[in-house]
């Protein structure tokens, strides 16, 4: 009889090159496991988007795994206390992983290799997090270095295959339900634009990938305009790893035209864990303390201007149609979410974090590097960062980048005005009675921000 072992899945729910995964078949029968473990992460437990796309996405994994001879065990509890229960049911005598470096999950694997022999991949990065290093061994700090180190490494291994058989256990363990987590909404069910944009799991990542690479080469011409759909949209696909950043490289990276560009913000995503390897409590401190004193604002009347921001009814249309995108699909364009996130912090003098948590809670690619690197970044408090005073005018941004469609799209009450009176509707004096007045001028938010960036000197 084969031992078995244990493949503990997270982030990394692929069949498709997934080093745990070949690692565990030549070590045994394979026993795949995803633990919801909502206590360990804490304050960064799933937010309610992540958690619909973690629903589809396990769905997927589960019958790509039944078609090789496997299926995927479902538990729910603390992760090393549930892995530690299912080796003494089933005798596996070692756990397969892929190593991720969320601040919670690197305290999870210290608390698994205490109990159990744990054996950590890597797989999900162009380069292992902490690998890349300055001359003297350190870390970078500043993206742009990091970029040319990282470049220097690359192209990353070549992909994997799907293995043709994962070889099953005698016994299968008792498995939950995945009904039974309640992952999905019901009262209300806010999920009904999701289903129209997204196709969570490795297929539906491999058809974004290839639908992507027909037009990568012209990635910088479009990228940055809203209305298009000229970036890949693959984030939350990466985020779940149900693609490797390794097969979305060598899918791409021949493309030619500004594939480079594409390319080099695959490398920001790397940039994020470097960061949280560093910085571990990224996602609620400032990485520099010079703004530790900034004067938010809170009280009834910030509130009321943050439900405002998140139900998109500022009277900014750029600003609307982002957090409207946002409620709707679980994603939002990568020029308006520096947009939006900007308007919050700057405009609207309101704490960062609690952008970045509404952001956590909203993106389906809600990912604890990445969100936390572009929100400092955005509020000039991060360690490689744009400066607070650098105030972005959204109603110059918004021509700019030619977002008139894409505000009708997501403003209905503004669907109807044509040529560029959309972009600000009030100063072109046709705002519909149901759209909101500004919530504050832009001249009178941009004096309130660099006097509070002033005071905090
Ligand atoms: C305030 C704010 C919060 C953000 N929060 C997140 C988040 O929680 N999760 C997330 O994945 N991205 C986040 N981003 C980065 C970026 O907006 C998204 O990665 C991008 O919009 C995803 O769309 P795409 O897949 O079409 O990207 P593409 O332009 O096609 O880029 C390809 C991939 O590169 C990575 N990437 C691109 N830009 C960045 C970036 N600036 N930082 C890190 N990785 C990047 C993503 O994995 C993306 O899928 C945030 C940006 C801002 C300004």
């Amino acid at each position: 009889m084969t031992d078995s072992v244990l493949l503990w899945l997270r982030r990394d729910l692929r069949l498709a090159d997934q080093p745990a995964l070949l690692a565990a078949i030549e070590d045994g029968a394979v026993i795949p496991v995803y633990i919801l473990d909502d206590d360990t992460p804490k304050h960064y437990a799933m937010g309610g988007a992540s958690r619909w796309w973690l629903h589809h996405s396990l769905e997927s994994l589960d019958a790509a795994l039944r078609a090789k001879g496997s299926r995927l065990i479902l538990r729910r509890g603390v992760c090393d206390v549930e892995l530690a229960k299912l080796a003494e049911e089933t005798g596996a005598k070692r756990v397969h992983a892929i190593r991720h470096f969320e601040p919670w999950w690197r305290n999870a694997e210290r608390a698994v290799a205490k109990r159990l022999d744990l054996a950590c991949h890597d797989g999900n990065y162009l380069a292992p997090p902490g690998s890349v290093t300055t001359g003297s061994g350190g870390q970078y700090k500043i993206f742009t270095p990091f970029w040319r180190a990282l470049k220097a490494t690359l192209p990353p291994p070549e992909p994997s295959h799907v293995p043709a058989h994962i070889s099953a256990p005698t016994h299968w363990p008792k498995s939950d339900s995945l009904a039974d987590w309640d992952l999905l909404p019901t009262k209300p069910d806010w999920s009904t634009g999701f289903g129209k944009e997204w196709t969570p799991g490795e297929k539906g990542a491999h058809k974004r990938m290839k639908a992507f690479a027909d037009h990568a080469d012209r990635y910088d011409e479009t990228r940055n305009l809203p209305s298009v759909e000229g970036s890949s949209r693959l984030s939350p696909h990466l985020h779940f790893g149900e693609v490797s950043a390794a097969q979305v490289w060598h899918a791409v990276a021949d493309a030619g035209g500004s594939v480079d560009v594409f390319l080099s913000e695959i490398g920001w995503r790397d940039y994020a864990q470097t960061v949280i390897q560093q910085y571990p409590d990224y996602g609620t401190k400032n990485g520099r303390d010079t703004l530790d004193d900034l004067g938010w604002r809170t009280g009834k009347s910030a509130d009321a201007d943050l439900e405002a921001w998140q139900q998109g009814r500022t009277g900014y249309p750029i600003v609307d149609a982002g957090m409207r995108q946002l409620w709707t699909t679980g994603w939002m364009h990568n020029r308006v979410r520096m947009i939006t996130a900007s308007f919050l912090i700057k405009h609207l003098l309101i704490d960062w974090r609690k952008g970045e948590r509404w952001f956590w809670d909203c993106l389906v690619d809600a990912d604890y590097g990445s969100n936390a690197v572009n929100w400092q970044w955005t509020a000039g408090t991060g360690i490689d960062s744009n400066m607070f005073v650098r105030i972005m005018a959204p109603l110059v941004q918004s021509p700019k980048f030619d977002a008139g469609d894409y505000i009708r799209e997501w403003v209905p009450e503004l669907a109807g005005i044509k040529g560029d009176a959309v972009h600000d509707p009030e100063e072109a004096g046709c705002r519909p009675r149901g759209y909101p007045a500004k919530i504050i001028g832009h001249r009178e938010a941009r004096e309130r921000a660099l006097e509070a960036a002033r005071q905090a000197r």
